[in-house]
């Protein structure tokens, strides 16, 4: 079996002022001084990005996300990010496809494809989201959704793109309600998307790509989940907040 390093992400939303992100960071870095069980990422939203930065310049272990871009080199987009300004703010991942962004801007297919093409050509690895509402889940049709997503974005790109991807599979039901996927339920998503990888990109791509789970992560379920094999990190929301429970969620990964 391939050894995938793994990676995981703090998804911190529309969460934290500058001076609320740069406490955390503060006492994040202080935790997991020394710390090197894992990849970890911090996603905190685009006006802290240059201050957390600063602050992980001694930290290589902790790097830096974002949770969105637009897929324009520059131009007319109000609101909207490029991937070079990302770089530029000291960014190496960012978050593409998550639910909430899916739900409410309508981001299509097509357009998360384009986001991932340009996050890779400014030399930015993209953590694509994917997951099923609670009535797929419940009626059995989740693995034709999950085929879908990957499908429909992930179909035909080529591979340095393919294998820039962190893939997080993100049951929309478990997102922010307190019900995480149970361990078992994880691991066969996670087994049915790497097939699917493997199915459109082949076995080598497949193998490498770390996937990690999301919805409801805690200190109490981290370590049961990274135990399935096919569970190669988390992309952890609410928990992330607080230092003291994403260093523990850290801590349970062996
Ligand atoms: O959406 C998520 C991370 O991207 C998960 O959020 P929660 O961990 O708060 O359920």
């Amino acid at each position: 079996m391939t050894a995938r390093t793994k990676i995981v992400a703090g998804n911190w939303k529309m969460n934290k002022t500058v001076a609320e992100a740069v406490s955390l960071v503060e006492e994040l870095t202080k935790e997991l001084a020394g710390f090197s069980g894992c990849e970890v990422i911090l996603c905190p939203p685009f006006t802290a990005l240059t201050s957390v930065a600063k602050l992980l310049h001694s930290s290589p272990r902790i790097q830096l996300g974002a949770q969105n871009l637009h897929p324009a080199l520059q131009g007319a987009f109000t609101g909207e990010i490029s991937a070079a300004m990302l770089r530029e703010a000291g960014c190496r991942f960012v978050i593409v496809g998550h639910s909430e962004r899916r739900r409410y801007f309508g981001e299509t297919d097509a357009f998360l494809r384009e986001k991932l093409l340009a996050a890779v050509a400014a030399g930015l690895r993209p953590i694509f989201c994917v997951g099923e509402e609670l009535p797929d889940r419940e009626s059995g049709r989740w693995p034709a959704h999950l085929r879908s997503q990957i499908q429909g974005v992930l179909h035909g790109l080529p591979v340095d793109v393919l294998s820039a991807i962190v893939l997080a599979y993100e049951p929309i039901w478990a997102i922010g309600t307190g019900r995480n996927a149970r361990p078992e339920q994880a691991q066969e998503a996670h087994a049915l998307l790497r097939k699917e990888i493997e199915r459109l990109h082949g076995t080598a791509v497949a193998a490498r790509m770390c996937i990690q789970y999301g919805g409801s992560v805690t200190p109490q379920n981290a370590r049961e989940l990274l135990s399935q094999p096919d569970v190669d990190g988390l992309l952890v929301g609410g928990a992330s907040l607080n230092a003291r429970s994403f260093t523990s969620i850290l801590l349970s990964v062996q």
